[in-house]
């Protein structure tokens, strides 16, 4: 599992994240929900590696990761999903999948069938370029380009922001079957409630860089929940 142990993080003087501690166990889906600019974003970028913290610890599985480049974390099985989903617009689909392949081995150099079962749309526009490809098209592959990278936590960052209903559901499809099937970490920060609701095992709340809430999904519903939530 994924631990965050009593983590500080700042931008200069400014304190992002307060001693945040939060788990994410395999096979599990785990979600971070919180108003905007709560440090929802900093937490994931403390995770992945490309934030510094300033005091506390992360680890993956017994590793620790402090300190460790974005690439490295990568390497022992960081996926990550970034907000706004930062596609290669130039690049074609199958370009912008094959660049998860810089942190695996020369033998897994290739794109799992599975990505193409869970968005068939994919396998349909290998040839176009991501910057012609919809909000919501641009979504899953950024997915699919996080899971060539065979990870073993996927960190998504708000996957339902700007995206049409029909292509949220597929995306909660996607991630529930990510979950049973390898039995992966998932850990995803939204400001999406009911998506969250539905999928997740257990949620955090954050508000003002800290932990402000911590329960089973259907906690959610607790007017103390409610209140960190509403703006
Ligand atoms: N690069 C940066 N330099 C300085 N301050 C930053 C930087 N990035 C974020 N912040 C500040 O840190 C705080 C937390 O931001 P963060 O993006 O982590 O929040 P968030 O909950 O992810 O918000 P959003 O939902 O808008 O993405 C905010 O006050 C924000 O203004």
């Amino acid at each position: 599992m994924l631990t965050v142990d009593n983590v500080n993080l700042h931008y200069g003087a400014a304190q992002a994240l307060r001693g945040v501690s939060i788990t994410a166990p395999m096979g599990k889906i785990t979600c971070v929900l919180g108003r905007n600019g709560v440090g929802k974003t900093s937490l994931l970028r403390a995770i992945t590696g490309q934030q510094a913290t300033s005091a506390g610890t992360i680890a993956f599985n017994g590793a620790g990761l402090d300190g460790l480049a974005p690439y490295r974390r990568a390497k022992l099985g960081v996926g990550f999903v970034p907000q706004g989903r930062e596609i290669f617009p130039l690049l074609t689909v199958k370009e912008n999948l094959e660049t998860g392949y810089a942190p695996v081995a020369r033998k897994d150099r290739f794109i799992p069938d599975d990505i193409f079962s869970l968005f068939p749309i994919l396998q349909t526009m290998l040839g176009r370029r991501g910057g012609d490809l919809s909000g919501g098209q641009q979504q899953q592959l950024a997915i699919g380009r996080a899971l060539v990278t065979r990870p073993k936590i996927l960190v998504l960052d708000e996957p339902t922001e700007g995206i049409q209903p029909s292509i949220i559901k597929d995306i909660g499809r996607a991630i529930r079957y990510l979950r049973d099937s390898t039995g992966m970490a998932i850990l995803l920060v939204e400001q999406y409630l009911d998506f969250c609701r539905e999928l997740a095992d257990h949620v955090y709340i954050m508000d003002r860089g800290e932990i402000v809430h911590e329960g089973p999904a259907e906690t959610l519903d607790t007017p103390e929940a409610r209140r960190h939530l509403t703006v």
